[in-house]
């Protein structure tokens, strides 16, 4: 199913037999998108979230979509991360690290993981900083729109309360405009202390992948794409990238459509 959003780009919506067809989706969408951003500007920049996605990548690291990718030309980043040691088991990059970067050769040096030896507010400047040297550097794209940094293609998944990244509903930081990445202390999940891009970065990226599976998010996954008449707006439904939103769901997420 795909759509035009007014003022976005579009939005598609697939809802798969199994998680595991999702994870075969998954790995075909992103195999395509490194092998288009290859092609037309030598590198792909992808940004990954925590959470259940990283299980959703599985498939990417298996033939065949592992030999087609070009895993040099990639740059990785993240979304969010948790302000704790990159060993902790609430690092994001330690997620990403043990499910997926370590199964491909991806070069150390194009992986821009947080200093995790700095404060929340710290390790977001320090984070901005690399990002803002990066775009001087034309790695990682800027959109000519906004005059945020455009990554090609960000990995997300949702929280059963709506959030992304770590924008929850409900707090201030959801209405940033100006930095490219903040930080919070008093995040309601656990650990509280996390950076994280903010709506601007989102929605310059030229395509988002939305990826959701299990019971855990059908109400979030209703109100963001049924006919749900909710008086809150939840950070999900915030998200509109300039290119392409692509949802990927499993039939329990999508049970309430
Ligand atoms: O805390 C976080 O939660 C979200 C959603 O995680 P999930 O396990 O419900 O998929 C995640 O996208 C984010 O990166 C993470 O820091």
């Amino acid at each position: 199913m795909a759509e035009t959003v007014a003022g976005a780009g579009k939005r598609t919506v697939q809802v798969l037999d199994t998680e595991e067809d999702l994870a075969v989706a998954l790995a075909k969408y992103t195999a395509d998108l490194s092998a288009k951003f290859v092609k037309e500007r030598g590198a792909f920049t992808v940004v990954l979230s925590g959470g259940y996605l990283i299980d959703c990548l599985r498939k990417l690291v298996e033939p065949p979509y592992a030999d087609s990718v070009e895993w040099s030309k990639w740059r990785v980043f993240w979304v969010d991360e948790r302000v704790v040691p990159k060993d902790h088991v609430d690092s994001n990059y330690k997620l990403a690290y043990d499910g997926f970067l370590s199964k491909v050769p991806i070069l150390p040096g194009n992986v821009y993981a947080i200093n995790d030896a700095l404060s929340a507010e710290g390790a977001a400047d320090d984070y901005e900083t690399c990002i803002k040297q990066l775009v001087k550097s034309n790695v990682v794209a800027l959109s000519t729109s906004t005059g945020f940094p455009k990554f090609d293609l960000m990995l997300l998944g949702m929280g059963p309360d709506g959030h992304v990244a770590s924008l929850f509903p409900g707090h201030p930081l959801v209405k940033e405009k100006e930095r490219w990445v903040t930080f919070i202390e008093d995040s309601p999940k656990p650990p509280p202390q996390r950076i994280t891009f903010t709506f601007p970065v989102i929605n310059s990226s030229a395509f988002i992948a939305m990826v959701v599976a299990g019971p855990g998010e059908v109400d979030a996954v209703h109100t963001a794409l049924g006919n749900s008449q909710s008086p809150n707006t939840l950070p999900v439904q915030m998200v509109l990238p300039e290119e392409e939103l692509a949802w990927f769901l499993d039939k329990q997420a999508a049970s309430k459509l």
